[in-house]
């Protein structure tokens, strides 16, 4: 394949290539979807599952009331998210905004789940590229593993590609740790609200846009716009990363965010990984699930599997 430094040279580049990339079929896409939304799941294989989820979940809460001890308390659910039952495996990640980061590096310690930061004027990518940089330099430096930024739709959906593929570049590059730093570079998921991409076809090519410009994950919404994820747009999006590998041999992760919120969509998300990209990507490294409110609900059909019976509503702390 032509380098991507090649497909960015100019816009219209760019957009030849992603012109040149074939048409998704959408009424195709909607019925594979529903089609493997319906796949059942046995006893067994449901408990690795449950516990698969969990440990793909990035805890996220993103409100203006957002507060330091709702953070810390959000993080002591991250990392053992049952207290009474050490068998449950932490999630992934917490997702907060830039200015909790610190709160959220202290209070996870060593545990190994990750503080990933929404950065770039999340929700709406609206302001200029230098504020974004800086924005993600802090989260960064305040120690964040994961950024996940926006991408500037206004310009994706005036046909303007090269100046989201150099806002993406330059996101990435504000990833970097400086000279010293111990856990390398914080990796970038890059964030397409697909909800306001209006077609498939534009998902896949922002996927590919993001991913030619460096993303280490692709995310579909911020949770802010309806619809957020859905399995189509998904199924897209898994399309891209498994023909990504295929033309460039870099692997690429998934993460739908936005609007999952029990067990049965956790499971048919996972069932159309393995359709789609395959059983590579059914890991926390390549496929995360975004969600606020998901943890509860696998915790709770994770003890009726064990004990035959729901905990009462007042069991698990709220998500
Ligand atoms: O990135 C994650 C989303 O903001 C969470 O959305 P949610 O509150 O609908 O689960």
């Amino acid at each position: 394949m032509t380098s991507p430094t090649e497909i960015a040279s100019s816009n219209a580049s760019l957009k030849a290539f992603l012109h040149g990339l074939p048409g998704v079929d959408r009424v195709g896409a909607d019925q594979r979807a529903a089609m493997l939304s319906t796949r059942s799941i046995k006893t067994t294989a449901k408990a690795r599952a449950i516990d698969l989820a969990i440990s793909m979940v990035d805890l996220t809460t993103l409100e203006g009331a957002d507060t330091p001890g709702k953070v810390r308390a959000m993080c002591a659910k991250a990392v053992r998210p049952d207290p009474a039952d050490p068998s449950v495996p932490k999630v992934a990640a917490v997702c907060v905004y830039p200015d909790l980061v610190p709160q959220a590096v202290d209070a996870l310690g060593r545990s190994g789940v990750k503080v990933a930061s929404v950065a770039t004027a999340f929700p709406s990518g609206r302001s200029s590229l230098g504020v974004k940089v800086e924005e993600t330099r802090q989260a960064v430096e305040a120690g964040a593993d994961e950024i996940d930024m926006v991408i500037d739709r206004g310009a994706f959906l005036s046909g303007d590609y090269r100046k989201v593929y150099d806002e993406i570049v330059a996101i990435k590059a504000a990833c970097a740790r400086g000279e010293g730093g111990v856990s390398g570079d914080a990796h970038l998921k890059v964030i397409l609200e697909t909800g306001e991409l209006a077609t498939y076809d534009n998902v896949r090519r922002a996927s590919w846009l993001a991913m030619l410009a460096g993303a280490d994950f692709i995310k579909t919404s911020t949770g802010k716009v309806s619809p957020a994820a859905t399995l189509p747009v998904t199924l897209v999006m898994l399309e891209a990363v498994r023909d990504f590998r295929a033309r460039t041999g870099r692997v690429v992760g998934v993460k739908p965010a936005g609007g999952i919120r029990t067990t049965k969509d956790a499971i048919k998300y996972l069932v159309l990984v393995n359709e789609t990209a395959g059983d590579d990507w059914l890991d926390p490294d390549l496929f995360r699930l975004g969600a606020s409110s998901l943890l509860n609900d696998l915790l709770m059909q994770r003890q009726k599997m064990a004990t035959g019976r729901y905990a009462g509503p007042d069991y698990f702390t709220l998500d």
